[in-house]
């Protein structure tokens, strides 16, 4: 049987605390990115693993983090701990920086007597022993060929969106049936390359390589151009024509393509041919036009290799990996044409969003100890941060000014810890330019020059291009999904470009009023104001990353939008902007309960079910996250609104199931409901507490569903026990169902002056979802929910996040009730051809 959600959310456990005492900045204070010591802190870091290559080393690390899920009981017995996986990365010949890291965070510690460092790479060999002197610990080496096909293998079994096909600048992320996944070929492209046949897990072979690599781009780059990084060489190919050192198949015929064997005139006939026939130096070149021309001719090579490879062995599926891609979509998409040249479409090129990381990857499973081999697609969550540090709570540092102001600062305050210039940097970053590629075919084997969006290169210092991997091992897929696998919780896909700009707006514009409200929920301090302007800053900066590559965290959709805004509140420690106005909510609607029971109770049964999906309906209008309602709450008191939405129910609504559902509902019709509730105050007490008490008194057992993290003005699953409670106070039904639901435990004690008769025992119960947004993914829910889900035969997704942005086209294995206000024109427009306020009342039963 399940409890209620006590006290076992809390803020610490949530947010981690660092030790600051004796922080101090290690090394010169005018170094661009100084590293910060803690040498009281303990991050909790039991798992370090290395993939130490010829060019860059590659690291992970795994930070123990009691995320607020793993407090479930039913957990207590499992192995797998929760946490976060952290992706950095370093220059080889910049080792020391590397071990200076390890050493300032502590990685080579662990949580026991010893840590286990997994090394792969040649450098788990050559660095051995500086690893024993420097940091005084032994690595295990691990194979390196081994590691990268576990790396790849958990990476397309473990991670949602990891894959993508990459064309003509277009990138799609590819759902691979996990039954289907092998054979593949693996293509890591690394200083040199390898090519794995991959047959399943561990099961493997090493069919393929060449020696020209991603070394022999950067090297023969470095020679040939004098850049002095790889990131610059490649962000000059995208300036680059290649046509002037590179002879096409036109040169050689007077401007004619050779169309009997299918080749244009814009066809490399020989790449850096044309150098041969002109009398010119080195000088003479532009460096733009050799670095896309080594480009192309490594990345063309490596193409029809792999390709030539896959059709030996008659394999269809090439994955490519390895840091050599960079993320850069010339060279994706060069990739990608070689191998649909060559195959004639019948081989497809896909790309990892952790291309870089797969040895690493391998390296960190190969460790047992930490129990993380085995770890679902549904426990991972991977998250953003734009790096803000936790430092006891505060953020240190003078209001943000103009982002140009920032050097000024960051000299004068050496004895805070600098959270701005690295945030201000790290903004800065995201909000350059990516590169766009979109390049041209001539469709007979020839590229037109890259036509770029950007000329610079998103800095991987920003470290969004891979995220932070948050391990919740309580997570599961809702049982009661019809089917998983087809299960897509996004109503709105951001893909289409107007639909994107629209939500951006939105988003965009309802900031300065969210910015208000969470500075306010903190005091409205002067730290709270630092912090607001940084989250607003933030928050703009990952939505102009967006707007630029909506797919650069994975598939976009509006839930994820929503959801990345109220983790970035988290991150700059506000924990629950909308705190006081849920107080005062709840507290008026409390107020006015009674009086609505008692005209609920006067209606007959017919009539009373009408009223009480009238109720959730008018009620569901109480939403702080549409700016529609901002603007009623600025002319009106709660009540006045209350009323006038009540007063608008007039049926039929623009979906109308209600006779449907009504005619299903009798007494007994569910053993249980499960109540997905939305927003505070009026919606939850006058709307949904009345619905809950309908059921409960046919018969039905009730699960308040509810946010474990808050949201807007959501009513959180620690927040509920304490409204029923006061409920209750007013109604025997409520009580009753409470009592026998395990809900008021701890609540019975502060209401003493209650009788404790016997009373009717069908339980009501709460529960935390698991998740800390206004939408809901039903892949990704707390084990709770999923184990009270397994008895449930009706679901009643309330509110327009939770049932209309996500799983309005969500199929169940039982009844299902959809309602919701729609508060948004668009939305109305396009989801219902109705308007705004309109409302949707959609019964599913299961036949
Ligand atoms: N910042 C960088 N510095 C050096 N090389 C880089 C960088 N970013 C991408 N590369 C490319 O990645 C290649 C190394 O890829 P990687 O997968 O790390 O292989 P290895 O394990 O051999 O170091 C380099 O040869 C170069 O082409
Ligand atoms: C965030 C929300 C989904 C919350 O709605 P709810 O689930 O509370 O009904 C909604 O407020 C929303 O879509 N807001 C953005 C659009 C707008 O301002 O119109
Ligand atoms: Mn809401």
């Amino acid at each position: 049987m399940v409890s209620p959600v006590g006290t076992s959310i809390q803020r610490s456990s949530i947010r981690p605390l660092l030790d600051l005492s004796d922080a101090a900045i290690h090394g010169n204070f005018e170094e661009r990115d100084p590293t910060i010591l803690l040498p009281n802190q303990s991050d909790d870091i039991s798992h370090l693993s290395l993939d130490i290559g010829g060019s860059l080393i590659k690291l992970i690390y795994f930070s123990r983090h009691e995320d607020f899920l793993v407090n479930d009981k039913r957990n207590k017995s499992s192995p797998i701990l929760g946490g976060r996986l952290h992706f950095i990365k370093f220059e080889t010949h910049k080792i020391n920086e590397c071990l200076e890291f390890i050493r300032s965070k502590q990685l080579h510690i662990g949580d026991g007597d010893n840590a286990v460092i997994k090394v792969t790479g040649g450098g788990a060999y050559k660095f051995a022993d500086l690893f024993k002197e420097k940091l005084g610990v032994s690595i295990e080496k691990e194979d390196e060929i081994d590691c990268l096909v576990t790396g790849a293998n958990f990476l397309l079994q473990a991670i949602r969106h990891e894959a993508f096909t990459h064309r003509e600048g277009h990138k799609e992320f590819v759902q691979i049936d996990h039954n289907e996944l092998y054979p593949y070929l693996l293509v890591n492209i690394g200083s040199g390359v390898s090519m794995m046949k991959v047959d399943g897990d561990r099961k493997f072979q090493r069919v393929n390589g060449t020696n020209v690599g991603g070394g022999t781009y950067w090297g023969l780059g470095k020679l040939l151009t004098k850049c002095n990084s790889f990131d610059e060489l490649l962000e000059l190919s995208q300036k680059g024509d290649s046509r002037s050192v590179d002879m096409l198949v036109g040169d050689i015929y007077g401007g004619l393509d050779y169309s009997k064997i299918g080749l244009s005139a814009a066809t490399i006939a020989s790449s850096f041919g044309k150098v041969i026939s002109e009398d010119k130096e080195i000088e003479d070149y532009r460096p733009e036009d050799i670095s896309l021309s080594l480009l192309r001719m490594i990345s063309y090579n490596i193409g029809q290799i792999s390709y030539l490879t896959a059709l030996q062995l008659g394999i269809k599926r090439i994955f490519f990996g390895g840091y050599f891609i960079r993320g850069h979509a010339y060279t994706m998409d060069t990739i990608s044409f070689a191998i649909q040249f060559w195959s004639k479409g019948g081989a497809e090129a896909m790309f990892l969003r952790h291309e870089g990381f797969l040895g690493a990857l391998g390296a960190f499973m190969s460790n047992n100890k930490h129990g993380l081999d085995h770890l679902m697609v549904h426990q991972l969550v991977e998250r953003f941060p734009m790096g803000a540090p936790y430092t006891g709570g505060k953020i240190h540092g003078p209001a943000l000014g103009n982002l140009s102001e920032k050097a000024s600062f960051y000299t004068t305050h050496v004895h805070v810890i600098s959270w701005m210039e690295k945030f201000v940097q790290k903004g800065t970053q995201i909000t350059d330019p990516v590169p766009m590629a979109s390049p041209r075919t001539t469709g007979l084997g020839g590229f037109e020059a890259p036509s770029s969006k950007g000329d610079i290169l998103r800095s991987d210092e920003s470290n969004l291009n891979v995220g932070v991997l948050h391990l919740v091992p309580s997570l599961e897929v809702f049982p009661l999904l019809a089917n998983p696998k087809s299960y897509e919780p996004n109503t709105i896909d951001l893909a289409d470009p107007n639909e994107l700009e629209y939500w951006f707006t939105v988003l965009s514009e309802h900031l300065p009023d969210l910015v208000d409200k969470a500075v306010a929920s903190e005091g409205g301090t002067d730290d709270a104001r630092r912090r607001g302007d940084a989250f607003a800053r933030a928050f703009s900066a990952h939505l102009a990353r967006l707007m630029e590559e909506p797919a650069a965290y994975g598939k976009l959709g509006l839930a994820n939008l929503l959801e990345l805004r109220e983790e970035c509140l988290r991150e700059f420690n506000f924990f629950d902007a909308y705190r006081t106005i849920k107080q005062r909510e709840n507290e008026a609607s409390l107020a006015v309960l009674p009086d609505l029971l008692l005209e609920l109770d006067s209606m007959n049964e017919e009539t009373r079910l009408l009223t009480l999906i009238e109720g959730v309906l008018a009620a569901n209008i109480f939403d702080w996250g549409s700016s529609a309602c901002v603007d009623l709450y600025h002319k009106g008191t709660i009540i006045e609104i209350y009323r006038m939405s009540r007063k608008k129910m007039q049926r039929p609504w623009r979906v109308d199931d209600f006779d449907a559902f009504r005619e299903r509902m009798g007494f007994g019709a569910h053993k249980r409901a499960l109540l997905f509730v939305d927003n505070s105050g009026a919606d939850v007490i006058l709307g949904m507490l009345p619905l809950a008490r309908e059921l409960l008194r046919r018969g039905t057992e009730v699960v308040l569903v509810a946010n474990s993290l808050p949201a807007l003005n959501d009513v959180t699953a620690v927040e509920l026990p304490k409204i029923v409670a006061e409920a209750a106070k007013h109604c025997d039904i409520l009580r009753g169902a409470a009592e026998a639901g395990g809900l008021l435990v701890d609540a019975m004690n502060n209401i003493l002056e209650v009788s404790r008769q016997k009373l009717p025992s069908t339980p009501l119960m709460v529960v935390g979802n698991g998740c800390g947004s206004p939408c809901i993914d039903l892949r990704q829910v707390s084990s709770d929910l999923a184990a009270v889900a397994k008895d449930a035969d009706l679901v009643i997704l309330e509110g327009m996040g939770r049932a209309l942005h996500t799983n309005y086209n969500a199929r169940f294995k039982c009844d299902t009730l959809k309602l919701a206000m729609v508060k948004n024109q668009r939305l109305a427009e396009k989801l219902i051809k109705g308007n705004i306020y309109d409302c949707v009342c959609r019964y599913e039963p299961l036949r």
